[in-house]
């Protein structure tokens, strides 16, 4: 990757000039001092070793042949005073982040706790060597760094620090020319960029739009928009919004492979408009891609204006705190520094072997327990804060990708899984929480709290004593505590604000969650085959298709036409198994003008009149 020589500068690294602490638990409390979150709880041993505090939880464990520990529950505490001491005994508390995570909701048993200490024993030292640069990604061959980028003295070798630290500069250096307009659209009335066009998918979207939808300010410097699909109608919209404006966007598109189908084509695409519009996309394209991928190579040949790297060593669902994430958040004026301070923070606070004060380990027991290691149960993420809206969405590919596989390390097949939905609270109580509180008994929730309702000062009373705040306080509370009394088990992660630092916690919370869990379960949480099978296909409908249209330009280029059947455009493809595919493809092309499709006396798809661009071909079907 070319050094982007004009644009990096030496400007602080990333660690902060006092070194970074994290506040580990004090002594025992006095349980009538409690008061939340003023102070840091612990486990104070009378409290966990007294069995009174899981009396009425008990699970009898059994190992089954296939090693997965298997749990009966008898129900749930449900005496309030013996709630409260687990509700206290249990919760954690990052006093420096302002985040608490409440799991005394899952009714796991301090037998299953036991049970499972040797297992997260192996997950830290796995955790532990993964950070050292383990390949520990072994079907790819891989390290796996996200880690190191919120902290590069992590880093194995000096010349990844020196990678990491480099691109950070140069991110923010240029996040910094072009909102001050130093960096300037050739052709821009305003005299700067005022917006950004991010196409991207997958990972190279879910992170960047999850932080927008967080934390991008209500008059961003650059407002984003993005490209996250090949489906024309969606592009043609994000243009057609932009206008005018297209002549002040700078294009981020955004591929670690720079092979994916969907974003190439969003490229084309835009490119393509560019050209309509008279403008030079080079002078507003920047490329975020492994060097000397196919996306780096043609940002480079026409001279794009930047371009940054992506690592090996990152996968996509793990790549907000990369060039990915940091260059639009950056560019929005999010404070990319705390993002990441916010991140390495809880990297610390995750590296601790007692699991008791791992909160990441204690999501990834709950995870455990609750679905018994193999998905029996959905994790439902309900946000009571409409800007984390996206981070169900968010979490659905870091979870699911991660942990959706059909094989474990060992080559057995488990086809493993956490399935993750949800969008906010309270909006989601009018729709679905109905089943949640009564229905089929297939999830637990984690409710995602944000203590600060607005900006101090700006608070105001609906009615007396009460505000807008308090109704969404009291419905997420008021949620949980129904769900529970249903038998129905959640975790609360509860933040003090929603800013750069507590995001980049949770990001980090979830990432290392997901880690740990998948160590549990014995898989390969860094590498996602089964997307690959899905690319292939869609390749051989793609060349499919191309032999079709072959064969009907063919008969359609006759005098006079030669009409078809079906079955024999399926020959001539020498693809008769494809029947019904060819008929789809056809049916496709027809919707589109680029054939008619009339239907047959009979109203079904028996006979069909194909009209190719000006030849007429009619298919037969009998
Ligand atoms: O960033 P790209 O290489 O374009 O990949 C975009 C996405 O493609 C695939 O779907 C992978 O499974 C995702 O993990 C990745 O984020």
């Amino acid at each position: 990757m070319a050094s982007l020589s004009g644009l990096c500068s030496s400007s602080p690294s990333l660690k902060p000039k006092t070194p970074i602490t994290t506040t580990k638990p004090l002594g025992s409390i006095r349980r009538e001092s409690v008061t939340f979150p003023a102070r840091l709880f612990s486990r104070s041993p009378s409290l966990v070793q007294n069995p009174s505090v899981a009396r009425d939880i008990s699970a009898e464990l059994s190992s089954a042949n296939d090693g997965v520990l298997k749990k009966v529950q008898r129900g749930l505490e449900t005496d309030p005073r013996e709630l409260w001491k687990r509700y206290v005994d249990w919760l954690y508390q990052h006093k420096e982040l302002g985040l608490y995570l409440d799991v005394s909701r899952i009714g796991f048993s301090e037998d299953f706790v036991a049970e499972m200490e040797p297992r997260f024993q192996e997950a830290f030292k796995a955790m532990e060597e993964l950070e050292k640069g383990a390949i520990a990604n072994p079907d790819e061959g891989r390290m796996v760094g996200h880690y190191w980028l919120r902290n590069a003295e992590l880093a194995p070798t000096s010349f990844l620090r020196k990678q990491i630290e480099n691109t950070l500069d140069a991110v923010c250096n240029f996040a910094d020319e072009v909102i001050s307009g130093k960096i300037k659209p050739p052709t821009s009335p305003e005299g700067r960029f005022t917006s950004i066009l991010s196409i991207g998918i997958g990972g190279s979207a879910l992170g960047p739009q999850f932080v927008a939808e967080a934390l991008a300010p209500d008059n961003p410097p650059l407002k984003i928009r993005f490209i996250d699909n090949t489906d024309p109608g969606g592009i043609d919209h994000q243009i057609a919004q932009l206008g005018p404006e297209l002549a002040c966007t700078l294009v981020i598109v955004i591929s670690k492979s720079g092979g994916t189908p969907e974003t190439r084509n969003g490229l084309l695409e835009v490119q393509k408009a560019f050209r309509e519009a008279g403008l030079d996309f080079a002078k507003q394209g920047v490329a975020i891609t492994q060097e000397n991928s196919l996306l780096d190579n043609t940002a480079r040949i026409e001279g794009w204006l930047a371009r940054f790297p992506m690592f090996d060593w990152v996968g996509g669902r793990t790549s907000e705190m990369s060039a990915v994430g940091l260059l639009p958040a950056a560019l929005q004026g999010i404070d990319i520094r705390e993002m990441l301070a916010g991140a390495s923070l809880m990297d610390e606070a995750n590296r601790t072997t007692v699991l008791r004060n791992n909160p990441a380990a204690l999501l990834a027991l709950c995870w455990y327990w609750a679905s018994d290691g193999v998905g029996s149960k959905d994790m439902v993420v309900l946000p009571y804060k409409d800007s984390l809206l996206l981070f169900s969405r968010y979490l659905q590919q870091l979870v699911m990708e991660s942990i959706g596989k059909e094989f474990d390390l060992d080559g057995n097949r488990v086809n493993q899984g956490l399935t993750v939905y949800g969008n906010k609270g309270s909006t989601d109580q009018h729709a679905y929480i109905q089943q949640l509180r009564d229905g089929v008994h297939n999830f637990f929730v984690t409710f995602i709290e944000v203590l600060r309702d607005r900006p101090p000062g700006h608070d105001w009373e609906l009615e007396p004593g009460v505000t807008c705040g308090d109704y969404l306080f009291g419905m997420l509370q008021g949620t949980r505590s129904a769900l529970y009394a249903n038998n129905r088990e959640s975790i609360t992660v509860t933040v003090e604000d929603v800013t750069p630092r507590s995001v980049g916690a949770l990001v980090s919370l979830y990432e290392r969650a997901v880690g740990i869990y998948a160590s549990l379960v014995n898989i390969n949480a860094y590498h996602q085959p089964g997307v690959e099978a899905g690319k292939k296909a869609a390749g051989e409908v793609l060349g499919l298709q191309k032999r079709v249209l072959q064969v009907l330009n063919e008969a359609s280029c006759k005098e006079p036409v030669e009409p078809l059947t079906l079955d024999e455009v399926a020959e001539r493809c020498h693809a008769l198994k494809d029947i019904e595919m060819i008929y789809k493809i056809i049916a496709h092309m027809a919707a589109n003008d680029r054939a008619l499709i009339a239907e047959g006396s009979c109203g079904s798809p028996r006979s069909i009149k194909v009209y190719l661009g000006e030849c007429n071909v009619e298919l037969l079907y009998a």
